[in-house]
């Protein structure tokens, strides 16, 4: 079997060791990784020619923690340390962290996870001002597991360790230096020389040699203070994730560490390591954290050695809420960007948006003033298409007219460079009806993003069949940079992300006219999980951008719409949600959303107009009942979308559901929780249902098949079946 990385060593005349991690791309601690890591420091520490060490990352880049991608073979017990806690007390505490002679770590790019935790055992840290240090762990549902709930606190202090453990925050160079993490900063091509001279001059008693990190108290804050800052992060914690659990285990350890004994707290750390590392959480979350990766993967797209175009100049059509959101995207990113409105009155308002966008930027601290100037010098308002003579890619984001669409891409055919993306944010429109009035169709494409488009992460790229593979390549690389998640799919109504929820909102609707009460819809939604529920999220949206979606999928899918006029009738009173301060809730001025008891009103005129009568059984639900009824339709449509070829990946899908509406990520995305609970029992209730309440619930074809065989829906989607 090949081995998964390895380490190098390499001796200088001087007397100095340099372990080098080497498994590309981010130097992940492998098993392998690991056991050559230790064999070289115990030679390291055995030859006589060796009075001090250095370790460092092949490529620039230190560690990016323990390899996940063997997470599944330590679950599965394929793979497991010596014995319980050997890498963390046997190897680093008992063998790196007390030797004799003196290890400094020499880190560029990023020592993440493990490969923060494993600096830390060094008796120095020499960095360059753009490293990045971090724990993030969190995120994958476990916590540190080589010491870093012990040694993060002593080195930072308690307060600070927390901080950046809780929200995964990552530190650069010169705020590690500050906090206490790393000893020294240098340029990159001075690093190995500086942490060289250092690990000498410790070894020659030029420099002091540190306590341990361990050991380290001089940061720590009281005991009392302790407890204090223990007990708000639990309180923190609870409020931030109400449902999971590891983020209260890692405080515990760390609380351990404090009250008996950092030992203790290392015992503790493993033991914890070892029961989260098998949980559901963080298989889910390691689940996301592959597919949120794989997305850039696009089969016969990505696979064909395009490489990206480069694109400079971005222009944009409309200046709205989503044009003004786009733009301020690129610009945080250093594009050139030309903003086109229809008349000074409106582009002077457009841009004062971006200016008001990019300086809540700067008020929240993620961009610096001198940054601010830089990206609002890079924007140009206009009024013609004088400027569209060499932009690169154009994005479309006026109102969803089909006729207003049809002779702007007609016009930028006319002004545009041949090489130019044209591309549009429609978040219903069929990009084949958008362009059928032009010869370019092959450079036409949707880039649809998520409001508030600075802010959500989420890019769906919508391709025709004749958007050029080239195009594909050059918007998913746009959307990396722009720091979004693209997800491409192909072309249909609502495409994956609003195709796939849309049942939610009919779901919930079908549910309040039998019965349920809408509140706690919503309140069994974030209970489950969810960002809000979704008349929460109706509200959000807009009452009135709701009612538009809804008719372009009564038209597209008549056959399983739920047909309710609750929303109608709220549309006909103005009550049009979270902007006028009215919609399912009331809202303060500061948003707070309030119930309304006047609901009640809307909801039996809508149900007699439906002619529907209360369900006892559909009045009672449980939670977990309200969940199922709401959530089934959805993974129901989500599995047209495989079947039908508009989305090539299950794994698509479920990052879709994350990053577009809110789906919690600890639970895998859509499909992974569907398949959690299995395709025949998804079947069985959709069928229960569709029998009480109508085709709505029908369960379409591939999910009939799936689970008549027991088989996960997650299972590869036949390509011959893909509509395009
Ligand atoms: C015992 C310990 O306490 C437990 C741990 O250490 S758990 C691990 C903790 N570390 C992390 O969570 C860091 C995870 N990685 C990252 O955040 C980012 O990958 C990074 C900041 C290191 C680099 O980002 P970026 O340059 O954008 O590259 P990115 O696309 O994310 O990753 C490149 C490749 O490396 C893989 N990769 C990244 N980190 C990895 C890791 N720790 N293990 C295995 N594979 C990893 C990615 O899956 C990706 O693979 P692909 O090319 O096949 O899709």
């Amino acid at each position: 079997m090949n081995s998964k990385g390895r380490t190098t060593i390499e001796v200088g005349a001087a007397g100095v060791a340099v372990i080098t991690i080497i498994n590309p791309p981010v130097n992940s601690l492998s098993l392998d990784v690991l056991s050559s890591l230790k064999e070289r420091l115990e030679e390291a520490l055995r030859r006589d020619d060796v009075k001090a060490l250095v370790m460092t990352g092949y490529d620039g880049k230190f560690s990016g923690g323990f390899d996940i991608s063997s997470f599944a073979d330590l679950q599965q017990g394929k793979v497991a340390q010596p014995k319980p806690g050997y890498i963390s007390l046997d190897m680093l505490t008992d063998t790196v962290e007390v030797s004799r002679k003196p290890l400094v770590a020499a880190i560029d790019g990023h020592a993440l996870g493990g490969g923060l935790e494993i600096a830390m055992c060094c008796h120095a840290r020499i960095s360059t001002p753009n490293a990045l240090f971090g724990l993030p762990e969190l995120h994958l549902g476990i916590i540190p597991g080589f010491g870093g709930t012990q040694r993060l606190p002593r080195l930072v202090g308690l307060a600070k360790s927390l901080e950046m453990m809780l929200t995964a925050k990552l530190v650069k160079g010169e705020e590690a230096l500050d906090l206490g993490l790393v000893d020294a900063i240098v340029s990159p091509d001075q690093l190995l020389d500086t942490a060289r001279k250092w690990a000498l001059d410790i070894w020659e008693h030029k420099r002091p040699w540190n306590i341990a990190s361990l050991h380290r108290t001089d940061k720590m804050e009281s005991l009392s203070e302790a407890k204090e800052i223990l007990k708000l992060a639990r309180a923190q914690a609870l409020r931030i994730a109400p449902n999971l659990y590891h983020p209260l285990a890692y405080i515990d350890v760390v609380e351990e560490g404090i009250v008996s004994s950092p030992r203790a707290g290392l015992i503790k750390e493993y033991e914890t390591f070892e029961v989260l590392i098998r949980s559901s959480t963080c298989k889910a979350l390691v689940h996301i954290f592959f597919s949120h990766r794989g997305t850039m993967k696009v089969p016969g797209v990505t696979d064909l050695g395009l490489v990206p175009r480069h694109v400079k100049k971005v222009a944009i059509l409309g200046g709205g809420f989503m044009g003004s959101g786009i733009a301020t995207s690129l610009l945080l990113s250093t594009y050139s960007v030309i903003l086109k409105e229809v008349n000074d009155k409106l582009l002077q308002a457009a841009i004062e948006r971006i200016k008001e966008n990019l300086q809540s930027c700067v008020n929240k601290g993620k961009l610096s003033q001198e940054k601010f100037e830089k990206s609002l010098s890079q924007l140009k308002g206009t009024l013609d298409y004088e400027s569209f003579k060499d932009v690169d890619m154009v994005i479309e984001a006026v109102t969803e007219d089909l006729s207003l669409k049809h002779q702007i891409f007609m016009d930028l055919e006319k002004y545009c460079p041949p090489h130019c993306i044209l591309a549009s944010n429609t978040s219903t429109i069929d990009l084949n009806l958008i362009g059928e009035k032009t010869k370019s169709q092959d450079r036409i494409i949707g880039a649809h993003f998520f409001s508030p488009a600075h802010v959500m992460p989420l890019l769906e790229i919508v391709r025709t069949q004749k958007t050029s593979p080239q195009v594909i390549v050059d918007l998913l690389d746009v959307g990396k940079k722009i720091k979004k998640t693209p997800v491409v799919v192909r072309n249909c109504t609502g495409f994956a992300v609003n195709r796939m929820f849309f049942p939610c909102t009919q779901a919930s609707l079908l549910l309040v006219e039998h019965g349920t009460d809408l509140y706690c819809i919503d309140r069994a939604f974030t209970k489950f999980g969810m960002a809000m529920g979704p008349f929460r999220l109706c509200d959000l949206v807009g009452i009135s951008v709701a009612r538009a979606t809804e008719a372009q999928f009564v038209l597209s899918m008549p056959d399983r719409t739920y047909k309710s006029m609750l929303i109608p009738l709220m549309q006909e009173d103005k009550r049009l949600g979270e902007m006028t301060r009215k919609g399912f809730y009331l809202y303060d001025e500061r948003r707070k959303a309030k119930p309304d008891p006047e609901i009640k009103k809307y909801i039996e005129k809508a149900r007699e107009i439906s002619g529907v009568s209360i369900d006892p059984k559909l009045a009672k639900l449980l939670d977990k009942d309200i969940v199922e009824m709401i959530s089934f339709p959805l993974v129901n449509e989500a599995c047209r979308l495989l079947a039908e070829g508009i989305a090539v990946k299950a794994a698509d899908l479920d990052i879709a559901s994350v990053m577009g509406m809110g789906f919690p990520p600890y639970r895998g995305g859509i499909i992974y929780w569907a398949d959690t609970l299995g395709s025949t029992y998804i079947c069985s209730k959709l069928d229960e249902w569709a029998r009480m309440y109508g085709n709505f619930f029908k369960p379409c074809d591939y999910l009939a098949e799936k689970a008549a065989r027991g088989f996960p829906l997650s299972g590869t989607t036949d390509p011959a079946k893909s509509r395009l």
